[in-house]
């Protein structure tokens, strides 16, 4: 295994970054234009700057290329991607193919590639170089990458020149320029990685067969083994016993290489099959059925599905994030809605740590987030570790139903927070969400309960931040966290970030105050004023807090919405007593809880909470100790009104009427919308 890995190091090694860019430029100034030029529609030329930029963000970000070499690259397709979009020959909107590529149409394509009759017509060639480019993006890993680039610099240069040799087979020319070493691993590679399952190619399902190629080059060791179950080695033909299938993949590679830098687009995703082999190692052998092709957005689901059920389960990426909603020209027209320009500034080790550290994130796919992003670069990497660990995750989901009574506060965050992070491209304009909540009102009324359901509900990133640990925690530092914060939440868009106890950070100012707390006030402000002026970002910011009164007005006027969470009505009260009895015998009637509820008039939430913790000890409470030592759970006796009567004697409500008037004062003054 070493030796076969060691040319191919060391070709990595000679790569230098004025290598690529030579390549790039060479391959796509003095080739593509011409064939560009012959392209009939803008939307198809679009796509092939959009691809190309793809694969420049590929090659960047997983340094490949310089950030100065990026930069440049950036710039001119950028400028050539914007001209063609703001080109109106066409006389009417276009949607680009990366949205109208369907799954049905991706296998027709597909079928298209391994027939020998048919050839794709270039608008095909664009449609595909887009899909395979903006998959490999989505889903390469390291590891892949590693492969992926080694084989796609090796053969890079060979195949461009070999463009200009009509008649010359590319693929072949571009393996036999290889030196030997590196043409017998590569040629190895080809033969050996991705072979056709006849059965399968006939129901148009590309099929990942054993590949010596993870023998050769897979920089982890991975046993062969461990990627190919025996049980997996079904009938399969070569690569080179399939004319057709050489030709037609010839031509597909040389052409899209030429019409959208596909050659890496094609080849990577066809490895990327091997690469969907390692992830499904993951999934139950009975899902196992992941040799036929998948499209990026099948993928992302499977992704998002298997890390729903992570512990992160709070951690959720929207597809929309990945460029899934539509987009018309003049509206958001970046080749990808995640594209950010390079940094021009310094690529090092404290970069890579801050790539190490987002790639630790617990539950998150650091693939489909751009880790080298500009936003990062002047947070402190140990504060972007710290402020992961804020991440929410604290117990099982919250569902809307958990939360008794508060129907307006329920309606309107799902109005502001559920259904535009489920729809985006319905909430826009006018109907754009505002960037800042507030729920305020009597301790233990489910305001942080609320922001878990929001957590567990809203499918976005999730920060929750006390602000307590921001004041405490870490003297001095609150302000960095901060903008880590948001630099990080910015970075997981759609994100959500939940700031518990916000009076706290957000007090009037005084001349008395602490300097490291008015500093950590003034980047707090700062940010929520980022937020709430820029259109684009999808961040919401939500404070929950039950002293409203003194918050900073400065602050107040950020939170825009602000949404009172009054103490729960009976209605309310007896669901929260029906819910948490449901886990437990008792023998109480309807009438009994009219009851209670009655007798917790002023309770909160949380008070009907400990109310019912104490009334079910009751019956534990009539046992002796050696009964307690012996009884089995089913035999303890029910829960009943008596219970109940005993626990209203121990806990009583818990916000005074004084207090209540001055929650009903602020919600009239500053309040949104009735209670
Ligand atoms: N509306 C509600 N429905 C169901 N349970 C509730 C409700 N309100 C409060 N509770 C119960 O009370 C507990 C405390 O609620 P929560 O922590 O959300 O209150 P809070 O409004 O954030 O209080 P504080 O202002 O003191 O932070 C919850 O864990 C839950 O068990
Ligand atoms: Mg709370």
């Amino acid at each position: 295994m070493e030796d076969a890995k060691k040319p191919v190091v060391e070709l990595e090694q000679t790569l230098s970054d004025n290598d690529l860019l030579w390549y790039w430029q060479k391959l796509w100034f003095s080739k593509e234009q011409p064939l560009l030029d012959k392209l009939s529609m803008s939307a198809h030329t679009a796509d092939v700057w959009r691809s190309l930029i793809n694969q420049i963000d590929f090659a960047w970000q997983n340094k490949r290329i310089s950030s100065a070499c990026a930069g440049i690259l950036f710039r001119d397709y950028l400028e050539k991607y914007t001209e063609t979009v703001d080109d109106q020959n066409d006389g009417k909107l276009w949607k680009s193919s990366l949205e109208i590529l369907s799954d049905n149409k991706l296998q027709e394509l597909i079928k298209t590639l391994s027939s020998p009759s048919q050839r794709p017509s270039e608008y095909d060639l664009s449609q595909l170089a887009n899909a395979f480019a903006r998959r490999q993006i989505l889903e390469s890993g390291k590891e892949h990458f590693l492969k992926e680039t080694v084989f796609y610099s090796a053969s890079s240069r060979n195949f461009s020149e070999s463009l200009t040799k009509p008649g010359m087979n590319a693929t072949e020319e571009c393996y036999h320029g290889a030196s030997s070493a590196e043409s017998h691993s590569l040629e190895t590679h080809f033969i050996h990685q991705f072979k056709i399952d006849q059965e399968s190619a006939s129901s148009q399902n590309f099929v990942s067969q054993k590949n010596n190629y993870s023998k050769q080059v897979d920089i982890n060791h991975c046993s062969e083994k461990a990627l190919l179950p025996e049980k997996r080695k079904t009938v399969k033909q070569g690569w080179k016993q399939l004319p057709s299938g050489i030709e037609s993949t010839h031509c597909i590679s040389s052409k899209a290489d030429s019409l959208g830098g596909c050659s890496s687009g094609i080849i990577g995703s066809l490895k990327q099959k091997e690469s969907d082999h390692m992830h499904v190692e993951d999934l139950p052998e009975s899902q196992e059925v992941s040799y036929s092709f998948r499209t990026a957005r099948v993928q992302l689901d499977i992704d998002n599905h298997k890390k729903f059920n992570t512990r992160y389960k709070s951690k959720g990426y929207s597809s929309s994030e990945y460029g899934v909603s539509r987009k018309v020209l003049g509206s958001s027209r970046g080749p990808a809605s995640k594209f950010v320009p390079p940094v021009t500034s310094k690529s090092t080790s404290e970069e890579n740590e801050k790539c190490s550290l987002l790639q630790n994130l617990p539950g998150g796919n650091p693939s489909s987030v751009n880790i080298t992003d500009e936003r990062l670069k002047n947070i402190d990497p140990k504060m972007i570790e710290i402020m992961m660990n804020e991440i929410m995750d604290h117990g099982p989901p919250v569902t809307w139903d958990d939360i008794a009574g508060l129907e307006f506060a329920k309606k309107t965050i799902m109005e502001i927070v559920v259904w535009p992070m489920l729809r985006p491209d319905i909430f826009t304009g006018l109907r754009g969400p505002p960037k800042g909540i507030l729920l305020f009102g009597p301790p233990g009324t489910g305001k942080t309960l609320i922001g878990k359901c929001i957590a567990s509900q809203s499918k976005a990133t999730f920060f929750s931040i006390s602000a307590s640990s921001l004041t405490s925690k870490w003297v001095g530092e609150g302000e960095k966290l901060v903008r880590a914060l948001f630099a990080v939440s910015r970075c997981y868009q759609p994100s959500v970030i939940f700031i518990d106890e916000i009076d706290s950070l957000l007090t009037q100012r005084s001349n008395t105050e602490h300097e490291s707390s008015r500093r950590i006030k003034t980047e707090l402000l700062v940010q929520l004023d980022g937020i709430t002026t820029s259109t684009d970002e999808r961040l919401l910011i939500v404070g929950a807090t039950n002293r409203p009164q003194e918050l900073d007005e400065a602050a107040r006027r950020r939170l825009v919405k602000r949404l009172y969470i009054p103490l729960p009505e009976s209605a309310a009260r007896c669901h929260i007593i029906t819910r948490l009895l449901s886990y437990h015998n008792h023998s109480l009637s309807d009438d009994d809880l009219d009851l209670i509820c009655q007798k917790t008039e002023g309770y909160s939430g949380a008070d009907m909470t400990n109310l019912c913790k104490e009334a079910s000890l009751g019956p534990i409470r009539s046992l002796d100790t050696s009964q307690i030592q012996c009884i089995s759970p089913n035999q303890v006796r029910p829960i009943n009104l008596e219970d109940f009567f005993h626990a209203l004697k121990q806990v009583r409500a818990s916000v005074s009427d004084k207090d209540m008037d001055t929650y009903l004062n602020w919600n009239e003054k500053y309040g949104s919308g009735a209670v």
